[in-house]
């Protein structure tokens, strides 16, 4: 059964906390009094929906059930874990805090506060103990970090269980250690906004200048390796104590007016907010939202490959998927489902459908998990040995949609010590959206020549072979391109 989160607050953030919930499966419950929260909080599963999956690499699994409570009560009742997102004041988080804990005292409840420290949160509540800050960040079902911070009145095994849920739908939950306003992150946020205010208000840069500082240099890198290990790099070969030799000084130059804030009034807001609309006005804010999800998308995809910073944490959350949803055992009585997958954002063409190209990768999925089934797995490969694919024969039968589940299966037509001749069909459900016939051939990678497969193998794939012998042949088989139906 879907496990339930209940989401109080369905702005900015609790509608990015309800579409990472939803996205990986839970059942959702939110409650917002604004009659408009709905619409928004649809709009930006929607948006969601075009950008998590394409993070993963296996199958996303069900989507859970999305519901918009009456009440508090409602949203609570029943829920696994709580996430508060209503806005930036103490007053009203505690009257929520009151309100979630006459129905679920015992229920973990992340607070995605900004600043406030848990010990503030945790003032006059039933429960203090289940009560601490996760605190993350917007896009919050794109990006994994969520700021997890304690106060002394906090159940550590409650903090435990909450980080690994977050884990769960692809978190990436920083322990911090010692409770501070604002916490880890949002103080150098806070930091950079003073200067970058001040540059507005003095003339100095328009928001515009300012970003282009931003994103065409410093920006980048802290993307991939932070400050440290940047700023380590900077002291080239002496490394970071030449650099704090070297950089140590301007400390106490005028590089910066942090310890000033600008007075806060019309005039500044109106600067500021003329320059953003003259910058990006001819956008929409749904339309910003999928720019950067795109350009997230990418950048996290490069750190994935990498398997570095939040690539890491795409890798990890695939891995746990697959221990989650193992992977199909095959039937040897039937043609054998070897591989599960979805379509993905970038598998899709001009045309709105899975793009030809994509059909060839899904069978590929399919063929390597068949290899791996009878032995000839990556280790194998290293001994100099693997199969080659010498020939394709890809027939289009129906259309496959952005996000709709695929499985591939494999039915052998024959093998013997060389040659493996296999049929895979891509299913969507029960119909097949393409079939493809391949000849596979086992070849010595060294020599570059065909040879016979080891009994190993043979003693695997031989008695597939047989068994499939008594499968009707499928009518596509040996088909030629132009050939009459
Ligand atoms: N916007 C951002 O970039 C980030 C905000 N946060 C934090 O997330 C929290 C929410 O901020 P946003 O989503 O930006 O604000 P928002 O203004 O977009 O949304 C706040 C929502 O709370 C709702 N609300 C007010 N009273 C409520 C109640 N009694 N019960 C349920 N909902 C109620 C409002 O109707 C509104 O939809 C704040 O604590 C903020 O500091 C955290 C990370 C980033
Ligand atoms: C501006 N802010 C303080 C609300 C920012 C955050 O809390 C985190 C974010 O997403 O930038």
């Amino acid at each position: 059964m879907a496990r339930k989160a209940g989401i109080i607050g369905g702005g900015v953030i609790g509608g990015g906390w309800a579409a990472r919930f939803l996205l990986n499966g839970w059942d959702v419950a939110v409650f917002d009094p604004d009659p408009e929260a709905p619409r928004k909080v649809g709009e930006v599963i929607a948006n969601a929906r075009r950008a998590l999956p394409a993070l993963s690499d296996g199958p996303m699994p069900p989507e859970g059930k999305l519901s918009f409570a009456s009440t508090i009560t409602e949203a609570v009742e029943g829920a696994d874990y709580i996430q508060e997102s209503v806005s930036e004041r103490l007053d009203l988080k505690h009257r929520v805090f009151a309100q979630i804990q006459q129905v679920a005292p015992g229920t973990p409840i992340g607070s995605s506060t900004s600043g406030f420290k848990p010990s503030e949160l945790q003032q006059n509540a039933a429960n203090p103990a289940t009560i601490f800050v996760a605190h993350p960040f917007n896009p919050v079902y794109l990006l994994p970090l969520a700021e997890i911070v304690p106060s002394a009145k906090s159940d550590p095994a409650l903090i435990d269980s909450a980080k690994e849920t977050l884990r769960e739908i692809g978190m990436f939950p920083l322990h911090i250690r010692k409770e501070i306003d604002a916490h880890i992150a949002d103080r150098f946020l806070e930091a950079v906004w003073r200067e970058a205010l001040w540059l507005v208000k003095d003339g100095i840069a328009t928001t515009e200048e300012i970003d282009e500082a931003i994103r065409m240099g410093f920006g980048l890198r802290w993307g991939q390796m932070g400050l440290f290990e940047t700023y380590r790099i900077a002291g080239g070969e002496a490394g970071m104590k030449h650099f704090m030799a070297q950089f140590g000084p301007c400390l106490t130059w005028p590089w910066t007016k942090l310890m000033d804030v600008p007075e806060f009034n019309d005039e500044l807001v109106d600067l500021i907010a003329g320059q953003s609309d003259a910058q990006s006005g001819h956008h929409s804010i749904r339309e910003l939202e999928r720019i950067r999800d795109q350009n997230l998308i990418g950048f996290l995809r490069v750190l994935k490959e990498r398997n570095w910073g939040a690539g890491k944490v795409l890798l990890d959350h695939d891995a746990r998927r697959r221990q989650a949803m193992p992977a199909p055992s095959p039937d040897h009585a039937q043609p054998m489902e070897m591989a599960r997958m979805h379509v993905l954002p970038g598998w899709i063409d001009y045309n709105g459908h899975m793009t030809e190209s994509r059909y060839l990768f899904a069978a590929s999925e399919t063929s390597d998990a068949f290899l791996r089934h009878i032995g000839a797995d990556i280790a194998y490969v290293g001994t100099g040995f693997s199969y080659y694919t010498a020939e394709t024969h890809i027939m289009h039968l129906g259309e496959a949609k952005l996000g709709d589940a695929l499985s591939g299966t494999v039915q052998v037509i024959h093998a013997d010590e060389k040659r493996l001749h296999i049929f895979i069909r891509i299913l969507k459900g029960d119909e097949a959206v393409a079939t493809l016939e391949q000849m596979l051939l086992h070849v010595d990678m060294k020599a570059g020549k065909t040879c016979a497969a080891p009994p190993a193998i043979l003693d695997r794939l031989l008695p597939i072979a047989k068994a499939h012998a008594a499968l009707p042949k499928p009518e596509a088989a040996g088909r030629h391109v132009g050939q009459k139906k």
